[in-house]
């Protein structure tokens, strides 16, 4: 397995590309699944995540092919040969669930492994079946798979009101409900920027929906989508880790393609912390001239909230703050497996619960690492820049998912980081 040797070299500058994101490209791919006609992807990241995903499209029977050295993916679903997304796939990746509801709208049934848990927490997916039953279906679990199976006619359109807020159970009914019969209601939809952009999409495909971005999205049923080309949104999530370069470094970075509206409560607390950003037509240009940051708290939320998928590269930031900060994770239970990590590197962190305790260090120090998830990864990357000495991130198998050429990217800023070839 590959690792990752930083070492602390001083402020970072310059001007980094962002790429498309990750968990859109991830719900806009198996929205092919509902047209016959070809839907082609610009912006596209180059990510392990996306192979996966096509290899998962292509098992189902979906032509994808990568063009441009993968930022275009030209994708067609006129002959589907299968509605059974295998576990050796599933097992891979969780947003594979992502193509249960556009193979029950189209299909009229399917067969999707359950993506079980991972590191961050258990990660169920009783809200993505409730949303299915809502809209006709009967869903049956059986020796590890949803089996799935809309009514004689098709989905019909129903309300569908979400407990708590996910992500990818709205993306999952979203994309159901555009071939269901009749009008759906999605009440308590996530309201995530990557929400909004597969809308658009499914719009630009002929489906009627209104509403997305807010917590309430009406769609009103068609009986077929046609084909489109959409460029995936900005990943704000890869733009939030590159923002966070030269808040932790020192330094003043561009970051091509971000734009303040992917990330305000994050900004919001950048600024509270002594970070400027200012947003420029390139992008947002982040600077830290002066001395160390001052600690802030931080709660994540879902959107328009501190995104968790940010938690750990700004707990890498506060751990170096003048003060203490505290850190509430809400969405996930178990996402603070980078701090005895960071502790390793001379962090002061006390975790209970959903809460980390975090007083600031003057400086960290390099140590062998390992990392646990992809956010993870990335944040013991960005403490080793501005650590003393080496350090050696372990297993980094997950930071290829959601970062392309990390360490092109970083080297071009001035950072000093390479990857070690494993067996
Ligand atoms: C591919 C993708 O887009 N991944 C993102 C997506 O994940 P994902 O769509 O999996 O996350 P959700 O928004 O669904 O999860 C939010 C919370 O709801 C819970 N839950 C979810 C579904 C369900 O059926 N039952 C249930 O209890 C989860 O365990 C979690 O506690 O949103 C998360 C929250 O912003 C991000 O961290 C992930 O990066
Ligand atoms: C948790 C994440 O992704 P996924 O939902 O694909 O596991 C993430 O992108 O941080």
């Amino acid at each position: 397995m590959d690792s990752i040797l930083v070492t602390g070299n001083g402020p970072l500058n310059g001007v980094v590309p962002i790429a498309g994101a990750k968990n859109a490209c991830l719900t806009l791919m198996p929205a092919t699944l509902l047209s016959d006609e070809p839907l082609t992807l610009t912006n596209a990241p180059r990510l392990s995540d996306i192979r996966t995903m096509t290899l998962l499209l292509q098992s189902l029977g979906a032509e994808v092919s990568a063009l441009a050295s993968g930022k275009v993916l030209a994708m067609s679903s006129h002959g589907l040969t299968s509605t059974r997304a295998d576990y050796d796939i599933v097992r891979k990746m969780r947003a594979s669930i992502l193509v249960l509801g556009p193979l029950l709208a189209r299909e009229g049934h399917a067969e999707v492994s359950l993506p079980g848990g991972c590191a961050i927490g258990a990660r169920p997916v009783d809200l993505h079946l409730k949303a299915m039953e809502a809209l006709g279906a009967e869903m049956d679990l059986r020796d590890g798979y949803v089996h799935a199976k809309a009514p004689a006619g098709g989905l019909r359109g129903g309300v569908v009101a979400f407990p708590i807020v996910s992500v990818g159970a709205t993306e999952n009914a979203l994309m159901a409900a555009t071939l269901a019969k009749g009008t759906t209601v999605l009440k308590n939809a996530a309201r995530e920027p990557e929400i909004v952009d597969l809308a658009r999409c499914l719009r630009r495909m002929g489906a009627q929906i209104e509403g997305e971005g807010t917590s309430t999205i009406i769609i009103e049923g068609v009986d077929r989508l046609g084909g489109a080309t959409h460029a995936v949104v900005t990943d704000r999530i890869e733009l939030g880790t590159y923002m966070l370069a030269p808040a932790i470094c020192g330094g003043e970075v561009t970051c091509l393609g971000g734009r303040i509206e992917l990330l305000e409560a994050f900004c919001e607390r950048l600024d509270a912390a002594g970070v400027s950003v200012e947003e420029t037509p390139e992008g947002l240009k982040v600077s830290r001239k002066n001395g160390r940051v001052s600690a802030v708290d931080v709660t994540t939320e879902p959107f328009p909230g501190f995104p968790t998928d940010l938690q750990a590269q700004m707990m890498a930031l506060l751990c170096t703050a003048e003060g203490v900060s505290v850190l509430e994770e809400k969405i996930f239970e178990n996402r603070f497996m980078h701090a005895p990590e960071l502790i390793r590197m001379g962090a002061r962190i006390d975790v209970h619960g959903g809460t980390a305790k975090v007083t600031g260090v003057a400086r960290l120090r390099g140590a062998p690492v390992m990392a646990t998830d992809l956010r993870a990864s990335v944040s013991l990357i960005l403490a080793g820049l501005a650590a003393e000495g080496e350090t050696l991130v372990n297993r980094v198998y997950h930071l290829d998912r959601g970062y392309e050429n990390v360490e092109q990217k970083l080297s071009a800023l001035g950072a000093r980081i390479e990857r070690i070839k494993g067996q």
